[in-house]
Parts: structure tokens; sequence; C-alpha cells
């Protein structure tokens, strides 16, 4: 958390300087919605809420990872005296929704000037129906064989699998959690209650990737759900503009190791040998998250593509960066995978994702599990 403090510049303006613009992060414990509210905080000088979804700590075990990522947020948030509050439950929920209006207008003035969707989930239960949603990782239309990484006894292996195309009504219910029609329900939910601010902003993260993982992610249920979810912001954006004078993207962000992307078949595979080729010019959240920021907020100017999408995956998606990957990748077998991908570069990110491998930290040293909730800072 302090590395990723430190990667992000200090603000254009001074926070101090003007008042803190309001902002609400969906997913604010893990990946690219922790990246997301700790440069709000730091570099947009936000204040506001953040949720997520995570388990607290019983006798018999700690907290899972983002409990703990949430304090450890919460304390930055505090040193610069940024007023965040902390929600943890289900974002899909109406009472979630309810519980976030009361507080923007009993604490934040009664508006929302940035909402970042950054939920990534296995499920989701429609409030209107009370129908459950099961998203699923599977092409669309055939079968895909591909490589993968897996580790056995710590060794990495390479293996071909073979997923089976989606049937039934696979797609829809992966849309149906990943798609766009929760982030719709919060805009509608909050502007219902009139709390959206002249020029509110919302911005939702969407992934296209390389043409090695396409037929598992882009075009495959996970990229229908994506693409719902940009034609949501497309949706959204016209009702906005009408209603606050406001703005709704997506955000294509590049490939990163986190909880959710190491369950998809080959991204693992995959994000390793892209290391192995950037190096350390591969962007981290953290850093896109800042650009992400700077254009939400006019810092820099927002750039759109011609679907009105913010690009931050550009560095991943040269054709340079996907012909070398895509080079490695063909000649990856196991004997040959530890000279082409960043394995150890893979295995401490995976690690860092539940508290391992963070430098500077002392795993011998006994710590306190039993951490509270921050609730309010
Ligand atoms: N990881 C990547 O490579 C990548 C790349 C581009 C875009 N994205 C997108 O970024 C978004 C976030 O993905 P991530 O990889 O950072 O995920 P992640 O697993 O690291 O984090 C998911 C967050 O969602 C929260 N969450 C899950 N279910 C919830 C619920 N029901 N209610 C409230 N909060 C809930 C979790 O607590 C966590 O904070 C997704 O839209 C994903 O497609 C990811």
């Amino acid at each position: 958390m302090a590395d990723m403090w430190q990667a992000v510049p200090d603000p254009a303006p001074a926070p101090q300087d003007r008042e803190r613009p309001v902002a609400l992060i969906l997913g604010s414990s893990a990946g690219y919605g922790l990246a997301a509210t700790i440069a709000g905080l730091k570099r947009a000088g936000i204040r506001g809420i953040g949720v997520c979804f995570e388990k607290a700590p019983t006798e018999r075990r700690s907290a899972t990872a983002g409990w703990y990522r949430t304090a450890a947020t919460a304390d930055l948030a505090r040193q610069i005296g940024a007023d965040m509050t902390w929600l943890n439950g289900d974002a899909f929920s109406d009472g979630m929704k309810e519980q976030v209006a009361e507080l923007l207008a009993q604490r934040y003035g009664g508006k929302l000037d940035y909402l970042i969707y950054s939920v990534a989930a296995p499920r989701r239960t429609d409030p209107d129906t009370g129908t459950a949603y099961a998203s699923v990782l599977k092409p669309i239309g055939a079968p895909h064989r591909t490589k993968t990484l897996v580790f056995e006894d710590g060794a990495p292996v390479i293996r071909e699998v073979e997923t089976a195309p989606a049937e039934g009504d696979d797609i829809e219910q992966t849309v149906a959690v990943m798609g766009g029609a929760d982030w719709e329900r919060w805009i509608d939910h909050l502007g219902d209650r009139g709390l959206l601010a002249d020029g509110f902003t919302t911005a939702a993260l969407s992934y296209i990737g390389s043409p090695l993982t396409a037929a598992i992610y882009r075009q495959g249920t996970i990229g229908a759900a994506k693409g719902h979810l940009e034609a949501t912001a497309r949706t959204l954006n016209e009702r906005l503009d009408k209603l606050v004078g406001g703005r709704a993207v997506t955000s294509v962000n590049g490939a990163a190791v986190t909880q959710s992307s190491t369950a998809i078949p080959s991204i693992a595979l995959y994000v390793g040998l892209l290391r192995g080729v950037l190096g350390d010019s591969l962007v981290p959240p953290i850093g896109q998250l800042t650009d992400l920021w700077d254009q939400l907020t006019g810092t820099t100017p927002l750039v759109l593509d011609n679907d009105g999408r913010v690009r931050l995956d550009t560095w991943e998606l040269t054709d340079d960066v996907q012909a070398a990957v895509a080079d490695r990748w063909h000649q990856a077998t196991t004997a040959t995978i530890s000279d082409l991908a960043n394995l150890d570069w893979f295995h401490a990110e995976v690690q860092r994702l539940y508290g391992f491998s963070v430098p500077g930290v002392d795993y011998h040293a006994a710590v306190e599990t039993d951490t509270p909730w921050p609730t309010t800072t």
C-alpha cells in the first residue's frame, strides 16, 4: 500500500486549496478499484465512500486480504485529512445503494462528483426479480484450446486446456453479472434522489486484451459482458449529459495480476510473458488510475477512442509488444517458460494479493489480525 501511495504524484492543485470532490468507488479493496481509491485520494484529493465485499476475521480465521487493505487505505486517508467512509457489503443490492444515498445526503453535501465502477464478482442477484446470476468464463461458438500456466508443487508447468463453449443462457448470465446493469442501477438510484452534482462523471473499468486471449476473453462470455458495459456507457452518457451536464465512460485498462484475473484460463501465462517482454515498462494499475483521475478531473485532456472509451491499455497493445509476446507464447513449454516469462515477478504479484512478498514487511513479527473495520476516517 505504501509503495502504491509513493507511486502517485502529488496533486496538481493542493487539496486544501479547494473543496475536495466527492467520489464513490465501488470495488475499493482490491485491484483496479483499490488503485482508483489510492490515486483518487492522493492525486485528485477526493473524499467520499469506498464500497467492497470482504469477510471479517473470526476466532478461527483472519479476515480476507481486502479487509486489511481497507484498514490500511483508511489510515492513508486519515493522514491526509480526507473524509472517507468504508462500507462492506453487496454493491449489487438496493440496500447498499440506499445506504450510500443516505450517507451522501447526510455527510457529503448531497452531491456526488465521481463514481468509479470496479466491481468484479462471480455472482449477482437482481434486486427487481430476485434472480441469482452466475458468470462463466467460456468461449462463444466453439471449444477453445489454449496453453496455460500452472504451478505444481511450486514448479511452473505449461499445459494445454480445452474450454467448452458457452451453452444455454451462459452469455446472458455473464452479462447480467459483469455487464452494465448494476452500474446503470447505481446511477438511476442516485440520480432519482437528486444526488448527482452538476458535471457528475462516472467511469467503469473494461478490458480488451490480446489476440492471444481473445477467444476466452474479448470474444468470450466475459467479452460479451464488457461489450454490454461499453454500450451502457454510451446510453448513460447521453442521459447524464441531459440531466446534469455529466458524462459516462468506460476505461479500458491493461492486464494486471488480480484475484479476478488469475481465475481466467491463460491469463497467468499471458501476463507472465507480457512482463517478460516489458519488464518495468508494464504499467501497474496505480499508474493507469493516476492517469484516469487526471483525465476525469481535467488535469490532462480526456482522450476517448472512436467508441467513447478512455484507453489506458495502449502500452500493452502496440504491435511490437504483441508480436514479442506472441513469439514467446508459441515457444513456451515447461522447459522454456522460466526464460520467456518473468515468473518471479508473477509469483510475487500473486503472493502480494494476499499480503505476502511485500517489501519492508517483517513476516516473523507478531501481528494483530483482529483489525476492526475502519467505518469512517
Ligand atoms: N485485472 C485485470 O487484468 C483487468 C484489466 C482491465 C480491466 N479490469 C476490470 O477492472 C474491474 C475490477 O477488476 P479487478 O481485476 O481489479 O478485480 P479484483 O478482484 O481485484 O477486485 C474486485 C473488487 O470488487 C469487490 N467486490 C466483489 N464483489 C462485490 C460485491 N458484490 N459488492 C461490492 N464489492 C464487491 C471486491 O471486494 C474487490 O474490491 C473489472 O471490471 C475488470 O474487468 C481488470
